[in-house]
């Protein structure tokens, strides 16, 4: 890692290189506009009704224990891309494509302003893969257990969630043991040591971890925890940190950029791209994986 990154401010336009945030999204809307009135919208504010009455502390401890025994389905990663090519993510509201577009999208854009990070690009490419929990032979979860933003369970809810309003018929919401600042955590505890709700980053990093990639730390926090918006947006739940997720959250910050903004219409050639994805993939994890 040669490049020492600093904490991006979001409204910033140009991405150290090349890449220039644009102003829209892929249906001609601002990014990340949860209260815009449209069926995307509507569907998107059911999406999270549902993810924030299920996400308990106890579902996530039992999801957790369940899908990180990894003894579903073996593939090579490049076989997992394939596989998420049905899905269109019902929480996102900048998108509905495919899934292998955006990752191809955020890798390639990486790419032209971090040549030299090559753990970068791959991040930007797997960083989804753990969507494949909606596939069939993963017991075909539902969307609300694989996708949307995350945040912490075991403590109180913060309100830079997204509609957060409601959060209040979660179980965990009236429970004492659950619903103050720190809950079952202690201040500067470390995100290693807290429960995340359930979904595609917490699987994706276990499945990463457990088959013993080669990635770097920022890699792998990076893909545990893009989708968490209130930190790494809002900078929320500052105080369940320590000092490495700070270190951390610097490369986030740049990655996020890359995953948010690079969504658009624009089609890649997969095949053009896919022997320089193949020989990063072959660099850092074993040809067949545990999923
Ligand atoms: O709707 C999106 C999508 O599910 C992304 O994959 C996730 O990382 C984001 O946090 C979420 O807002
Ligand atoms: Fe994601
Ligand atoms: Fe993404």
């Amino acid at each position: 890692m040669g490049l020492v990154p600093v904490a991006g401010d979001s409204k910033e336009m140009g991405l150290g290189g090349g890449f220039v945030v644009p102003d829209t999204n892929s249906f001609g809307q601002t990014f990340r506009d949860y209260d815009a009135a449209s069926e995307r919208q509507k569907s998107v504010e059911e999406f999270y009704r549902a993810n924030h009455i299920h996400q308990t502390y106890d579902f996530v401890k039992k999801m957790r224990e369940e899908y990180g025994k990894l003894d579903r389905v073996e593939m090579s990663i490049w076989e997992c891309i394939e596989l998420l090519n049905e899905f269109v993510d019902e929480s996102d509201p900048d998108l509905d494509e495919p899934q292998i577009e955006h990752l191809l999208q955020t890798a390639e854009a990486i790419r032209k302003d971090y040549p030299d990070e090559d753990w970068l690009h791959l991040t930007g490419l797997i960083h989804d893969l753990g969507k494949v929990l909606l596939h069939p032979s993963f017991g075909q979860l539902p969307q609300w257990a694989v996708v949307g933003d995350t945040f912490p369970v075991g403590c109180a809810f913060d309100e830079s969630n997204v509609h957060f309003k409601h959060f209040k018929e979660n179980p965990d919401y009236d429970n004492p043991k659950y619903n103050t600042k720190l809950g079952v955590y202690s201040e500067g505890c470390g995100l290693e040591n807290v429960l995340m709700s359930f979904g595609h980053d917490d699987y994706m990093y276990l499945v990463a971890t457990e088959n013993r990639t080669t990635l770097p730390s920022a890699a792998l926090f990076a893909i545990r925890y893009h989708s968490f918006y209130p930190l790494h947006k809002h900078g929320a739940y500052q105080y369940l940190l320590n000092k490495e997720d700070r270190e951390n959250l610097k490369w986030l910050h740049i990655f996020n950029k890359y995953d948010l903004y690079s969504k658009s219409k624009v089609r890649i050639d997969v095949e053009e791209v896919k022997p320089y994805y193949l020989s990063l993939i072959e660099k850092y994890f074993p040809a067949k994986l545990k999923w």
